[in-house]
């Protein structure tokens, strides 16, 4: 190494209470690995100033974009994103240089009461901007016979809380991942198995992108990547892709691992499309060996999306929350 390797290394981020955490938590891990300082470097994003729906705005990547553009321009070395957020295209010039071991994937409750989802009372208010959780919670509870309403919200997991707190909403739906890494897990009423709402592709992961010509700085953040965690989010991703679908639409995806015992035997990908009214659903599963490469775990995506296509999916995926 130059004289360089004990200059700080620049982290860019968001400047949101959960984007300033996850950041914090990687520049610790990477300060380890490089013995490097790392220094984080705020940047506002078009995601975080706008004021309409997320939705709305359709694009993907929304919060992503002035990161990846201040990348680009070499004003920060890395940045931290949720892989759930990450258009499932690669810009050429930068590399995911570590998926680190994902948080819990699931969807949770925060309900007035400590109550559980399926012990909300008939009429019950449930926040989301998310067509994926409308799309599973509506269909949950129509084949349960739940009487539910969901309504769109959106704003920062704070703001999201405070509904509930206030007396608008009975209860909001928010990642566990979220709540985790801003210290607010304690506030959870109800964990949502994974049979009732497959989370977003990617959801509880993180990407730690820097640019691809940076062949140093790669191989210091690979210290940091956990290959299962990549090869499952990997598989999500292509379904999603495969899907053509946005980062907004009503796609479920979960890549786990079949154990018996201490020995892995297969990889499970499962992937839902819906109708945010929940009236209709397409839900499949695929179990094989776990992929041993990125194009094994691309076609393992792309094949369970060729199945859900061939049923329908297509014809489910056309709404935007309102
Ligand atoms: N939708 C925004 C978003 N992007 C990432 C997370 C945190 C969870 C994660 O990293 O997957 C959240 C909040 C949420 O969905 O509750």
């Amino acid at each position: 190494m130059s004289g360089m390797s004990t200059k700080a290394l620049r982290l860019g981020t968001r400047r949101s209470k959960l984007a300033m955490a996850q950041s914090g938590q990687v520049a610790d891990a990477v300060s380890r690995v490089t013995g490097r300082p790392v220094e984080l470097v705020e940047i506002t994003t078009y995601g975080d100033v706008s004021r309409e729906q997320l939705a709305q705005i359709g694009g993907t990547g929304v919060f992503v974009t002035a990161l990846r553009d201040a990348l680009a321009r070499g004003e920060v070395d890395f940045a931290v994103h949720s892989l759930k957020d990450l258009p499932t295209t690669q810009p050429e010039d930068l590399v995911l240089a570590a998926v680190p071991v994902r948080e819990d994937p699931r969807d949770v409750i925060v309900a007035r009461d400590a109550l559980k989802f399926t012990d909300l009372p008939r009429g019950a208010r449930i926040g989301t901007g998310s067509p994926r959780r409308m799309a599973q919670l509506n269909a949950y509870a129509r084949s349960h016979g739940l009487d539910i309403e969901t309504v769109p919200i959106r704003g920062n997991v704070d703001t999201r809380i405070r509904y509930v707190h206030d007396g608008e909403l009975d209860a909001v739906v928010l990642a566990a991942a979220g709540l985790s890494r801003i210290g607010r897990i304690d506030e959870v009423t109800d964990f949502l198995s994974i049979d009732t709402v497959l989370p977003a592709p990617g959801q509880g992961a993180l990407a730690i992108e820097c640019a691809a010509h940076d062949a140093a700085l790669i191989a210091s953040l690979g210290e940091l990547d956990d290959p299962f965690t990549r090869v499952a989010v990997t598989a999500e991703r292509s379904l999603l892709a495969a899907l053509e679908a946005g980062c907004s639409a009503p796609v479920g995806a979960l890549a786990d691992l079949l154990a018996d015992g201490q020995i892995v035997k297969e990889m499970r990908l499962r992937g839902v499309v819906g109708t945010t009214d929940g009236a209709r659903t397409v839900q499949l599963s695929t179990t094989g060996p776990v992929p041993e490469t990125h194009d094994g775990a691309m076609a393992l995506g792309r094949e369970l999306a060729a199945e859900m296509l061939a049923q329908g999916a297509a014809g489910l995926m056309g709404e935007r929350a309102q």
